[in-house]
């Protein structure tokens, strides 16, 4: 069974995903992803410079990745921009990742997709769990966690559908409001009755 893990930003995946890890199971992350087909000398990467300058390199010649999360999360249309080039490298890795684990056997494969919505990604996957919390701890977490100013975290969190939204479309939901040990209980239910944890 091949599981989309979902929320939106600060919402808890990366909280819920390690948890599934220490259960043994396999994850494709789509953020790590996001590095790996940025590294210096991919065609990603030159893609990159040649639409949004050489400014949004470091002097090393990596991705400077804060400069070019400040164009894109305050500009729509330079984000889709991105997501153009991106995209299509993403989901091509993360179903070679996600081809590779099945080929050596694993029965469930987690695929962390923060914008498994938003990019209609519903096909990659059996079932879909949503993370969600309410705004004001999204807000919270999310200004906490990246030391953005409330104004720049809502740029952030605009970017992405409303996690009511998201809910909507989800086979199960966990709430991330309250505590982590909350959080795993929930996880842990979901898992059993999915078959994935006995
Ligand atoms: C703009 C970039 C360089 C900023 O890097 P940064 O290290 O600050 O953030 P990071 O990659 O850890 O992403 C944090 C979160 O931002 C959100 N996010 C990232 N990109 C996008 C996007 N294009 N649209 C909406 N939300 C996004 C996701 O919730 C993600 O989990 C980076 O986010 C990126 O390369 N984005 C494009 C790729 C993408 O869409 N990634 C999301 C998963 S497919
Ligand atoms: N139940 C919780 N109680 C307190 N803090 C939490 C809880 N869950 C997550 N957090 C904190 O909130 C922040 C956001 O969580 P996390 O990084 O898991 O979200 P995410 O959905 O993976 O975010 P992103 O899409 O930006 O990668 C982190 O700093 C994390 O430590």
């Amino acid at each position: 069974m091949i599981i989309g893990l979902t929320g939106s930003i600060a919402s808890g995946k990366s909280t819920v995903s390690n948890m599934l890890k220490e259960y043994g199971l396999p994850i494709v992350d789509a953020d790590v992803v996001a590095r790996l087909v940025v590294e210096p000398g991919s065609e990603t990467l030159k893609r990159i410079v040649e639409a949004f300058g050489e400014e949004v390199l470091t002097e090393t010649g990596e991705l400077n990745r804060q400069k070019l999360g400040s164009i894109i999360f305050n500009d729509e249309e330079k984000r889709q921009t991105l997501n153009g080039i991106i995209h299509p490298a993403i989901r091509k890795e993360m179903l070679r990742q996600r081809d590779e684990y099945i080929a050596n056997g694993e029965k469930t494969v987690i695929m962390d997709i923060p914008l498994l919505f938003e990019s209609k990604l519903q096909h990659f996957v059996d079932k879909i769990l949503v993370v969600t919390v309410s705004e004001d701890v999204q807000l919270e977490r999310l200004m906490k966690r990246n030391q953005l100013t409330a104004e720049d975290a809502k740029a952030r969190i605009r970017s992405q559908l409303p996690l009511a939204v998201k809910e909507q479309g989800a086979d199960a939901v966990i709430n991330n409001n309250g505590t982590i040990e909350e959080t795993r209980k929930q996880l842990e239910h979901i898992l059993k009755e999915w078959g994935v944890l006995s």
